[in-house]
């Protein structure tokens, strides 16, 4: 037989057996395809020497995406990119790169200890005549895992193992980082809802550009980099793995900024949590559960997200109240609104310092916990005491070190004539880290260095003058109050004599 012979009767064999098998899925009944099948499958588990398992895309009943899948893809994907014949393409790490993944009914070989195994990566499409609320859900993904019997202890016990913990890490090396955000819990429920939302983290920040004091700086990253390798450490002492951060200060002194910071530093997740969504504590507890390992959780302006009452208050509804705003019949009819879904939320203080250090923070492991804000007077004590909130960091208004760490930043200047005349004028007054950073922003090209520098001068010049003017304006008002007071007194006290006087005239004196 010629080889174009061959090829031609292969190719009709091919054609015959696929006209077979889209006549038995046409004609064939549905129930009666799944007992052939599973059968099928019986008889061949029954006969082969290989021993299979199967890891399922979707686990438990609330159909969590597995863990296991997740670390079992990204082994697979580290191994088979120089062996599977098709691979899926996937961009990852800042759009830089490419992952390559095993393609849908793909199968790779991988040795251990010079066993050999197979992994099939397949997708079972949907039932077509059934009908179904969620027809993702019947898509069905897993690998398969199969090696023979005689291997099956130490597959079992050793390699699945192995593939996890490589798999994890290999994760961790290709992760792109994620910024999460709560969706109300309306959005909870229904196939592929989820309680986080989540964009690409790219936030620039980093410890070399974060603009505050050497010395705490440095302690703060040591302080991270401990609790970070500190695995062994916690779980001698008997604590779970998390450490609380309260960063305060006055708006614009970089506290958001080094969250960012921090989370480049340690290559964590962010879950930034808008208390004000959250309707109780039981909300609260479910979507902490939801948070991943390695993370950090921010729950910012604490005081505004919170009333230590148990009575929340939105955020924007606090930012109203102080510029006067919201008299209007719109923002009036609003703040009502607000006020009406304020009645069913209630995140409670207690319910809160649960979510921080209670049995359910216990779980996922590496956790950081931030929160930020302008008032720490505000704060209860039992929030932000030692062992919930562990370092307390003071964020504070732009001394000279910090204005190094700008000036290098926003200018690449490291010293200069003008660099005196600005220490001294930092020490007299106060100016933020972000309005330093404005004032040495060179505003167009032809401004330089020095006319940068000069400008943040008279800026904390002007800054100093209205320091001073408004401390004297206060003395001024402080003296009018205690001249009052001392009126008020005075015309009591004459008053008191006259009663006293007249009493004795009445009595005839
Ligand atoms: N310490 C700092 N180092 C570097 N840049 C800073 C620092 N503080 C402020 N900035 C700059 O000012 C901007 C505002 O800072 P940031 O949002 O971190 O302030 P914040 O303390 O979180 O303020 P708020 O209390 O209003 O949330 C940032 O985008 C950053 O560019
Ligand atoms: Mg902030």
């Amino acid at each position: 037989m010629s080889m174009t012979e061959m090829w031609t009767q292969l190719g009709s064999a091919i054609a015959g057996l696929m006209f077979v098998w889209a006549m038995y899925e046409r004609y064939f009944p549905y129930q009666l395809q799944e007992y052939v099948e599973r059968y099928c499958q019986k008889l061949v588990a029954l006969v082969s020497p290989y021993f299979q398992i199967v890891f399922d895309e979707y686990t438990g009943e609330d159909l969590k995406r597995s863990e296991v899948y997740a670390a079992i893809q990204s082994y697979l994907s580290a191994n088979s990119s120089m062996r599977a014949k098709r691979l899926k393409a996937d961009v990852v790490k800042d759009s830089h790169s490419v992952l390559l993944t095993m393609d849908d009914h793909e199968e790779i070989t991988d040795n251990f200890n010079g066993i050999k195994v197979w992994w099939t990566s397949i997708k079972n499409k949907p039932n077509k005549q059934s009908f179904s609320f969620y027809p993702e859900l019947d898509e069905r993904r897993y690998f398969k895992l199969a090696v023979h019997r005689r291997y099956r202890e130490i597959i079992v016990k050793s390699y699945i193992d192995h593939v996890i913990k490589e798999g994890k890490a290999v994760a961790v090396k290709n992760r792109q980082r994620k910024l999460y955000t709560n969706n109300p819990s309306d959005n909870w429920y229904g196939w592929k809802a989820t309680k986080w939302s989540h964009v690409v983290f790219e936030h620039p920040a980093s410890f070399d550009t974060l603009a505050m004091a050497t010395k705490e700086k440095e302690e703060i990253m040591k302080d991270l980099v401990k609790f970070s390798k500190g695995k062994s450490y916690y779980a001698k002492i008997g604590k779970a793995w998390k450490r609380g951060y309260l960063l305060y200060g006055p708006p614009g002194t970089g506290k958001s900024t080094m969250i960012a910071a921090m989370a480049n530093f340690l290559n964590y997740d962010v879950y930034d949590l808008e208390l004000t969504t959250v309707k109780d504590n039981s909300e609260l507890r479910k979507l902490l559960i939801d948070t991943t390992s390695k993370s950090i959780i921010v729950i910012e302006d604490i005081d505004c997200s919170l009333d230590l009452t148990g009575q929340r208050k939105p955020k924007k509804e606090k930012e109203e109240d102080k510029d006067g705003e919201g008299k209007d019949p719109i923002s009036k009819k609003k703040k009502e609104e607000e006020a009406e879904n304020k009645k069913i939320s209630k995140v409670t203080l207690s319910g809160l310092l649960n979510f921080i250090d209670g049995i359910w923070s216990a779980c996922g492991g590496e956790k950081i916990i931030v929160f930020t804000t302008n008032y720490v007077e505000k704060l209860d004590p039992a929030l932000i005491r030692r062992g919930r909130m562990d370092k307390h960091i003071e964020m504070s208004y732009c001394c000279f070190e910090a204005f190094k760490v700008l000036a290098q930043n926003y200018l690449d200047v490291e010293s200069h004539e003008l660099f005196a005349k600005i220490r001294n004028l930092l020490e007299e007054t106060k100016m933020t880290p972000a309005d330093v950073a404005e004032n040495l922003m060179p505003k167009s090209e032809d401004e330089d260095e020095e006319s940068c520098l000069k400008k943040l001068i008279a800026a904390l010049e002007e800054a100093k003058e209205e320091e001073a003017r408004k401390k004297s304006e206060e003395e001024a008002k402080l003296k009018a109050e205690q001249e009052k007071e001392r009126e008020k007194e005075k015309a009591t006290e004459e008053e008191e004599k006259e009663k006293g006087n007249g009493k004795l005239k009445e009595n005839g004196f």
